[in-house]
């Protein structure tokens, strides 16, 4: 009976159900054989399937899960395919050539594996490292000089117990080096990621310098030992030009703003290694800087003022931010200069206004107005400017009738003033007369005057403990 469309369908069963037996194929053969004549297309299953179809498979359960050899024992399968294997003994696994790998780590980066009893004694002498020993043997060993980390195995092995590299003594030898072998075995490095900058430059230095004999070593080139292992590669040529951040970058500066440029030269720092990010930087540091410049313009009155160095540290601060929170990494670990954290909260604009004038300007102004000076003027002038060149502060009025040009010389001490870069702070008592001195502020302003003398017992000047305020007022 067989089950069809849920219902049972009687079957005929004749002679084609039975395996055919012929005694005399079984007498030849000496076995049990069953021979069926394929003549269909069918065949082509035959041919292919049967011979690659590997085990079957099975659903089994262990009774005793204790014992190992047992669970082997019942658990194992083995096919006809694998019992002819083993029956003609070929073997069962290879593996050729032999891998050896090495480790890449910076100087006292290794792994150190320690208990409390051997804590101290691990770290005053913390266990060689096949890069150590590497070092030691290029140290000693003529011939190690002339391999690179990768090809060391191929000569050498490596002593787990004395954690050191010793000659082969097997393989074929290597012309003008009695006592070395050379075998098929292949070394490698483990990988380091991009993340981990320094030592991922490392890896590249192992890779394309013969015969280190240390780290100092490695980061020296023609006699110049570099700060880091990127400056090497550079140096070496081993790294690929940034040419398509730069065109990334000039290409945002079309039609982005200096924050998006920003974002996206955070992008480019945390995720796509740029061989030279200082140059990277050096090259769009103004486009990225745009925005706080503006800024600073706005708010010192300023349309001439520049990029000066406290601007790009404001970015880089910015900059640094952004990639801590995406990679927790800070600018120096590639390579970048890392901003001054303390400068920005000390040098705020309220100094930077008061310094940043244009010089060229300032000259112009005092050339034209000072040859104009009539006597009276030019002996105030140039007894006020006396009296500030003694720097032992004092108090000055001048006076004189309504538009005689008194703010035409205070215009002209300050210009001569703010042109040696020193501060000049003008203040005035009403926010007109602000305007008429060059970058004047109110008093009340500068200086946080009380508004309403009236109200309060005890007036005094509500200037917070700011050292920047404190510096301004000072000088
Ligand atoms: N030596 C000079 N040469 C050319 N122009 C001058 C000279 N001195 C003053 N002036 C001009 O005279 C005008 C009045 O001068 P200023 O405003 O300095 O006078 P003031 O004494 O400050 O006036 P007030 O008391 O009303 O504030 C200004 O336009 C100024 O440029």
């Amino acid at each position: 009976m067989r089950m069809m469309n849920g219902k049972y369908k009687p079957v005929d069963v004749d002679n084609s159900w039975i395996v055919p037996y012929s005694p005399l194929v079984s007498k030849i053969m000496k076995a049990h054989i069953n021979l069926e004549s394929c003549s269909s297309v069918v065949a082509i299953k035959y041919i292919l399937k049967y011979i690659h179809k590997g085990s079957y498979q099975a659903m089994f359960t262990i009774e005793n899960k204790k014992d190992e050899i047992e669970d082997y024992q019942s658990g194992r399968y083995i096919n006809s395919n694998e019992a002819i294997w083993r029956i003609l003994g070929f073997p069962i696994h290879d593996r050729y050539p032999s891998i050896f790998h090495l480790s890449v780590h910076l100087e006292n980066g290794q792994r150190v594996y320690f208990s409390d009893e051997n804590i101290e004694k691990k770290a005053q002498q913390p266990p060689e490292t096949t890069l150590t020993a590497y070092f030691k043997l290029c140290t000693l060993d003529n011939f190690a000089k002339t391999l690179f980390y990768y090809d060391v195995a191929k000569y050498y092995t490596w002593d787990n117990s004395s954690k050191k590299f010793n000659t082969r003594r097997q393989g074929s030898p290597v012309n003008g080096y009695p006592n070395i072998y050379k075998t098929d075995t292949i070394g490698r490095m483990y990988t380091i990621h991009p993340n981990n900058p320094e030592c991922f430059y490392l890896r590249i230095l192992l890779h394309n310098v013969r015969g280190p004999t240390s780290f100092k070593n490695l980061k020296s080139v023609d006699g110049i030992e570099y700060d880091t292992y990127r400056e090497v590669c550079q140096k070496l040529l081993l790294l690929k030009d940034d040419k398509h951040w730069e065109d990334a970058l000039s290409e945002a500066n079309d039609t982005k703003r200096s924050s998006q440029i920003r974002s996206l030269f955070i992008i480019i720092l945390t995720s796509c290694v740029p061989s030279n990010p200082q140059q990277l930087w050096d090259k769009f540091k103004k486009n990225m800087s745009e925005d706080i410049l503006y800024r600073k313009q706005k708010l010192n009155m300023c349309e001439n003022l520049d990029y000066t160095d406290e601007i790009f540290n404001e970015t880089l601060i910015i900059i640094e931010d952004g990639c801590l929170l995406i990679s927790g990494k800070i600018l120096k670990q590639w390579g970048l200069s890392s901003p001054n954290r303390i400068q920005n909260t000390s040098l705020p604009t309220e100094i930077l206004r008061e310094i940043l004038y244009n010089v060229t300007d300032l000259n112009t102004h005092i050339n034209k107005n000072k040859s104009q000076l009539i006597d009276d003027q030019k002996e105030a002038f140039e007894e006020i400017m006396d009296i500030i060149k003694i720097d032992e502060g004092s108090l000055i009025f001048l006076d004189a009738p309504g538009g005689t040009g008194k703010t035409f010389i205070l215009n002209l001490i300050l210009a001569e003033i703010r042109k040696k870069g020193e501060i000049a702070l003008a203040v005035a008592s009403s926010g007109v007369a602000a305007t008429l001195l060059h970058g004047g502020r109110t008093a009340h302003s500068a200086l946080k005057l009380p508004l309403n003398l009236n109200l309060t017992e005890e007036p005094y000047c509500n200037i917070i403990d700011n050292p920047a305020t404190c510096k301004l007022l000072k000088n």
